[in-house]
């Protein structure tokens, strides 16, 4: 027999995204509230025979922004106003990318241009680490400083921290000033790197928002590609790192230009109680939607505003890190975000992103720059998979095929090092060897590493809010930031060092052991969340990590969506009668 669904004529329309993966079914002509949300429990209803609730679909109590936002998201073709909000937040995504993309080239192409001398493996460190350090500072309290002064503004004080740092890089002649230009430039990054999904995911429309996530680490990787496609340009200019660096201007003023002319996000008028505002936004982004399902839009995100307790901004961000800390399906969301973000930089990554102009050269590459276009272009290319496969494959499984993978290339390239033979002599490297085949196993390796990388950790910790229910996941979601940010700052400041006292050989067996490790973290404790609603996810996360559970409950809603999927040509004319 087949299901009749209420309110449901002639189409389906699947949303399968990364924060719930939600199956919702809506009819294109009829107003959306009349749609429904098909649950899990939709399928596995009791029914009475013969009853007239025979075969209905339940619909689901609502208790969470992602949920109610099926009310007016559904049934919405993207507006265009929702593309070029988008578009503009996911500029930092690509300043991210571009900012620590560009010091790999920057680093080869300085030379003698600062102090009139070359620059020592630690000073070459502390110009890398400290954008990490700074995005690390800013991290932890983007979060907070989001829901009081707003997205917008953050994002425009990042821009302005972007146009600071480049200025103080630009005309840098001496170590300390390009130092102190990179950390402010990295007070930009980190708002940037938690604001910009936070930004996206509250106005994307539901059944895209899992995908827009993964978009922006595509622009964040297109943006390394790009600082490396520069760089390898600019190599042989005289001064081109600070063409290099000032390019980087260009985004950021038309970040901050469009910013001047949109609005924020409704869920921060919310928290500011101008209710105006937020329906005057909601308005704009879901034009085939009515004043009715507007206002009760802003109703649902008025209670959520009100879900933790404290009468100032103080009182509840300390009652939300309570929170976060002592309810413990939030603590293992916790130890899981933090877990994978920590896992994607202890890695060892960004010491290729960081340093790879310097690795190659060290394996005696002369063009190094044109080598680590093609490391980062892989990036960019399987992150793209990753695009793909993300809800297909699941997200545990992507991370149980790119991790074991990563540990294999590390080890290779660590044996490869080995036969390589380099010694150091003060600042640079010296190939006992010369250039020989083992370089090019490097190489091959490097990119093999990056192939894996990207398919998997190098994505998947940045669905990192899918972990966290709404009331906590600001905060938890700026620990994990600030997390990746630590691990990015540890790596970047002693990876030269690491070369040198353990060898490169030693380095890369660290890293390939580290990355064992984290197979193991992954296999316990990171359950299959793909197909799964949020309030599912707390649920698995309640009494353990429930891998198991976590697999058969993914494995049943995929089916469940492929049945679904299957209504869409099965509607009938007894179904239209219903309605
Ligand atoms: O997800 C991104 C991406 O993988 C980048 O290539 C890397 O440099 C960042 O540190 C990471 O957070």
């Amino acid at each position: 027999m087949g299901i009749h669904l209420p309110y449901f004529t002639s189409k389906a329309s699947q949303s399968n995204e990364s924060d719930g993966d939600s199956v919702v079914l809506s009819n294109e002509h009829e107003s959306p509230v009349k749609s429904v949300k098909v649950t899990s429990e939709a399928h596995e209803i009791q029914r009475a025979p013969g009853s007239d609730e025979e075969d209905r679909i339940q619909i689901k109590p609502v208790n969470d922004e992602d949920d109610t936002s099926v009310m007016i998201t559904f049934n919405q073709s993207i507006s265009p106003f929702i593309i070029i909000l988008t578009f503009v937040a996911s500029i930092s995504g690509f300043l991210f990318g571009y900012d620590t993309g560009y010091i790999s080239s920057a680093l080869i192409s300085i030379g003698t241009d600062l102090d009139h001398k070359v620059l020592t493996y630690g000073e070459k460190e502390i110009i890398t680490a400290a954008t990490s350090l700074g995005a690390l500072i800013t991290s932890i309290f983007a979060g907070t400083a989001a829901d009081i002064y707003g997205r917008k503004r953050c994002l425009m004080g990042s821009n302005l921290m972007f146009v600071i740092g480049a200025i103080l890089q630009v005309s840098a002649h001496t170590f300390w000033q390009m130092a102190v230009g990179r950390l402010i430039m990295g007070f930009g990054v980190g708002i940037g790197s938690l604001i910009s999904p936070l930004f996206i995911s509250e106005i994307a429309p539901k059944m895209i928002r899992g995908r827009l996530t993964v978009i922006n680490s595509l622009w964040l990787t297109g943006g390394q590609l790009v600082a490396y496609g520069c760089g390898a340009g600019l190599n042989h200019v005289n001064n081109g790192w600070r063409i290099l660096v000032g390019l980087s201007l260009i985004p950021t003023a038309v970040q901050f230009t469009c910013l001047c002319f949109l609005p924020d996000t409704p869920r921060y008028y919310v928290m500011r109680g101008d209710l105006k505002k937020a329906s005057e936004v909601l308005r704009r982004s879901y034009t085939d939607t009515s004043d009715e399902i507007i206002d009760r839009k802003v109703e649902e995100l008025v209670n959520l505003n009100h879900s933790i307790p404290g009468k100032n901004v103080p009182e509840r961000v300390w009652n939300t890190i309570k929170e976060l800390h002592t309810v413990p399906s939030n603590l293992r969301a916790l130890v899981i975000g933090c877990g994978l973000q920590a896992i994607q930089q202890f890695t060892g990554w960004n010491s290729l992103m960081y340093f790879s102009g310097t690795i190659f050269e060290t394996v005696g590459f002369k063009n190094s720059s044109a080598v680590s276009i093609i490391v980062s272009g892989t990036n960019f290319i399987f992150t793209l998979v990753a695009f793909f496969c993300i809800d297909k494959i699941g997200r545990r499984t992507i991370l149980l095929i790119g991790l074991p993978g990563m540990t294999m290339a590390l080890v290779v390239c660590a044996i490869a090092f080995h036969y390589l033979g380099i010694s150091f002599d003060g600042a640079s490297a010296v190939v006992a060897t010369g250039f020989s085949s083992w370089g090019i196993v490097i190489i091959i390796f490097i990119i093999v590493f990056a192939a894996f990388y990207a398919l998997g950790i190098g994505t998947v910790p940045w669905q990192q809010s899918e972990l966290f229910p709404q009331n906590v996941r600001g905060v938890g979601t700026s620990y994990a930031t600030a997390t990746n940010w630590a691990g990015s700052l540890v790596i970047a400041s002693t990876f030269l060092t690491m070369l040198q006292k353990i060898t490169p050989a030693g380095t890369f067996a660290f890293f390939a052991g580290l990355s064992c490790l984290s197979v193991v973290f992954c296999y316990f404790c990171y359950p299959e969340l793909s197909g799964l609603e949020l309030e599912e996810v707390q649920t698995i996360l309640k009494d353990g990590f429930n891998i198991k559970a976590s697999k058969a409950l993914a494995k049943k809603r995929k089916q469940q969506v492929a049945r679904v999927q299957q209504l869409k040509y099965e509607p009938t004319e007894e179904i239209i009668e219903d309605i």
